[in-house]
């Protein structure tokens, strides 16, 4: 789905790889760039911060081994707001793309890519990017019983190898959750692969996790590492779960029962390893549906079951994560740094933060921009009109573009509730992509 707002960089020496990527990806996003050379970077950094960057590894000829890339990825993830980084290696550098998911990079992609896989790749990364997800490890932050529950839970399970399945509405931290798990286990050191279940296509979703062999399908023209060898050694963090077609399930749970992978068009089988965290924002009535989820597979990946609280039933944390996330859009907006008046902290905490801690986070960077007095006032956070009764309840005229967006957030409640709460349901619906879906429920305040 076409981002006009996006920026994407190319940074690789092969001009042919690179046109072709241009060429490719112009059509979707508002600024692509390439660069064949990392000495380049700064200037192209200085010229506009990219969302996303395609990495290569090597660019000096003769060299193989990918320091050159692991470094520009070191100095990228440096960055006060690092773009998403998508390694760009060919098959036989497995072992480096998993370097590169252990530094941080988001995704891999191996070379020569399937299209429809690089664009869900840069969608993905947008989506997590918009979604205020970030590939460093952050802090979980919170001082409530809920969340003391939550970081005691994460403790205990974490040096385990059980599989862990966290539950909460959009929001709530899920995907902080897994990540604190995976950074807290003996597999910290390797990689954590987040994959968006929900957003995988049916008809490439096996070649997506468990990888294929040349000729194994029309389009298969190279061998190709699924998802589950990248993260071989670390964690698999299977995002919005309960989004998967009962075809999908099957072939999930085959090799959780087995712990063993078979590539597309392979005569043998892979053992796995990975520690597997999941999560989903389904009710547990739903998930407990065998309509929508096989119990078995359910079985198998709920060992253990952690609970992330809406912030509405834990309104103690919202002053620190307030705080936190002014200091820090302060910080990287270059803006004073202030505080809050007491009837805007007030405000804030009865809010009902319908998206959780994600929109308390939206909000503080709106807020740390637009403010314009000492301190914060509750209107700096564009949260008011967002929750007002719809103008057209006074029976007064609408101007056109009031009606377009009243309009607009409309149909995203609608398709909100249909896709029972589930972004990438929701997306489909409307016909966006996540991270442009992400962007409007941030401007309507949703
Ligand atoms: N406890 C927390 N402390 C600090 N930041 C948090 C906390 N919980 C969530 N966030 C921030 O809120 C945003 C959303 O978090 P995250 O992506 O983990 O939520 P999620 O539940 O996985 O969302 P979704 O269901 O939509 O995928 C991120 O920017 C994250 O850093």
């Amino acid at each position: 789905m076409a981002d006009p707002a996006a920026r994407i960089l190319i940074l690789d020496d092969d001009a042919d790889v690179a046109y072709a990527a241009q060429l490719l990806l112009r059509r979707r996003y508002g600024a692509v760039t390439s660069l064949g050379d990392p000495a380049g970077l700064a200037a192209a950094l200085a010229a506009g911060a990219p969302d996303v960057v395609l990495l290569d590894f090597n660019f000096a000829p003769g060299r193989i081994d990918g320091a050159e890339g692991l470094a520009v990825l070191d100095r990228l993830r440096a960055l006060p707001r690092p773009p998403a980084v998508i390694a760009l290696t060919a098959y036989a550098d497995v072992p480096l793309a998993v370097e590169a998911l252990k530094r941080g990079a988001c995704d891999f992609i191996t070379k020569p890519w399937d299209n429809a896989r690089l664009v869900a790749a840069i969608e993905s990364a947008l989506a997590r990017r918009g979604a205020g997800a970030s590939c460093a490890v952050p802090e979980l932050m919170g001082d409530s019983a809920a969340m003391r529950e939550v970081k005691a839970m994460i403790a205990s399970v974490a040096p385990t190898e059980a599989n862990v399945m966290i539950l909460g509405e959009n929001g709530v931290g899920k995907e902080l959750v897994a990540r604190a798990i995976h950074g807290a286990s003996r597999r910290a050191g390797q990689a954590f692969l987040a994959v968006d279940m929900g957003a995988l296509p049916e008809a490439t979703f096996e070649s997506e996790l468990f990888g294929h062999r040349k000729g194994s399908f029309t389009d298969a023209k190279e061998n190709r590492a699924g998802r589950f060898q990248a993260a071989r050694g670390g964690s698999l963090f299977l995002d919005e779960i309960g989004n998967m077609p009962l075809a999908a399930q099957a072939k999930l749970l085959n090799v959780l029962e087995r712990r063993e992978v078979t590539p597309l068009g392979a005569d043998r089988a892979e053992p796995v390893d990975v520690r597997i965290v999941s999560a989903t924002n389904l009710d547990e009535a739903r998930l407990f549906d065998p309509a929508v989820f096989r119990p078995d597979l359910l079985f198998r990946l709920n060992t253990i079951v952690i609970r992330v609280a809406p912030l509405r039933e834990r309104r103690e944390d919202i002053p620190a994560l307030l705080r936190h996330y002014l200091a820090l859009y302060e910080q990287q907006y270059q803006r004073p740094a202030r505080t809050l008046s007491a009837g805007a902290l007030e405000r804030l905490c009865a809010w009902p933060w319908p998206g959780n801690v994600r929109a308390l986070r939206h909000a503080c960077e709106r807020a740390a921009i637009l403010g314009a007095q000492e301190q914060y006032q509750f209107g700096d956070f564009g949260l008011g009109p967002a929750a007002a009764a719809p103008p057209a309840a006074t029976g007064a005229p609408l101007a056109p573009q009031l009606a377009l967006g009243r309009l607009e957030r409309e149909a995203i409640a609608a398709a909100l509730q249909q896709a029972g709460g589930n972004i990438s349901q929701a997306a489909r619906l409307l016909g966006v992509s996540r991270a442009a879906l992400y962007r409007k429920l941030d401007k309507h305040g949703i």
